[in-house]
């Protein structure tokens, strides 16, 4: 479903991605961990097709960027990110934001048909927000505002769902019931891409873990194999403990770690 190819990318005299080689298919749904500005973001960029690689090919959900029009591949692809919240009007209500997803544009200046106003009031319904459909967007918290886009994500039905830390800026509690609605809502058929800081958040659903450091992938594959206390200490440049409790990684750091 996505196949990243001998990939590198140079920005500015800077190499931000080398030798990336990475090849998710189906049935697996997958986590990128890495430090700040290791390439997460850009590597998420790459498979929605808002960035291009100085070589390398990109292969999503069968085509190939580059020899296809990409719009047509977006609309197969929900991406769930601070910067897709921030392009979104704060006025509009909320149902319309959910709706707007349908046309995948950010916003839709017709009348909204009543068939994808009641799905956007549907999916509204099983994020557990139904009662806030009419209010403006600006008068919901954070955590209110990332379902929403998860709403607004699954309204075109996505083969692949991107996010990009979802869960950054929740408390505890919201963390945990957007993870539920996310395993709930996560079809069979649809691949979840998923990165984030808090590896506790690797869910049971997730299969794989790619690792990324400085722009190198240095280990991928299924989750069990990768996620160990001396890969995370690599990776994190800190010596860890890993635990897994309820089929979920915990990390704390040693004592002192590098400091010492
Ligand atoms: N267009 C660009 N030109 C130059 N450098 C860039 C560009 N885009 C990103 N970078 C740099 O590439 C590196 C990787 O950025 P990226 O956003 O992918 O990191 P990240 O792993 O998502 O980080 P974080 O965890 O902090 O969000 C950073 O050092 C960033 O400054």
């Amino acid at each position: 479903m996505i196949h990243l190819n001998e990939i590198y990318l140079r920005r500015e005299e800077r190499q931000l991605l080398s030798d990336v080689h990475l090849h998710m298919n189906k049935g697996e749904h997958w986590v990128i961990l890495g430090r700040n500005g290791s390439g997460k973001t850009t590597l998420l960029e790459m498979m929605n097709g808002y960035m291009f690689p100085s070589t390398g090919t990109v292969d999503v959900l069968g085509h190939r960027y580059g020899e296809t029009d990409i719009r047509e591949v977006r609309k197969e692809i929900g991406y769930i990110s601070q910067s897709v919240i921030e392009k979104l009007t704060l006025r509009d209500p909320v149902w319309e934001v959910v709706a707007t997803g349908e046309y995948a544009f950010l916003r839709f200046y017709q009348e909204i048909d009543k068939q994808v106003r009641l799905k956007a009031l549907g999916l509204l319904n099983e994020v557990g927000l139904g009662h806030m459909a009419d209010q403006p967007l600006s008068t919901l918290s954070q955590g209110e505002r990332k379902k929403v886009l998860l709403a607004r994500s699954l309204m075109l039905e996505p083969k692949l769902l991107i996010m990009d830390e979802p869960c950054a800026g929740l408390d505890f509690h919201e963390r945990e019931k957007l993870l539920i609605d996310l395993g709930r809502l996560a079809s069979r058929d649809m691949m979840l891409v998923y990165v984030t800081h808090h590896i506790e958040e690797i869910i049971p659903l997730f299969t794989h873990v790619a690792l990324i450091r400085e722009g190198q992938i240095i280990a991928a594959g299924p989750k069990e194999e990768v996620l160990n206390k001396e890969m995370l200490s690599e990776l994190y440049d800190w010596p860890v403990e890993m635990d897994w409790v309820s089929g979920r990684p915990w990390i704390r750091a040693v004592s002192g770690g590098n400091e010492q």
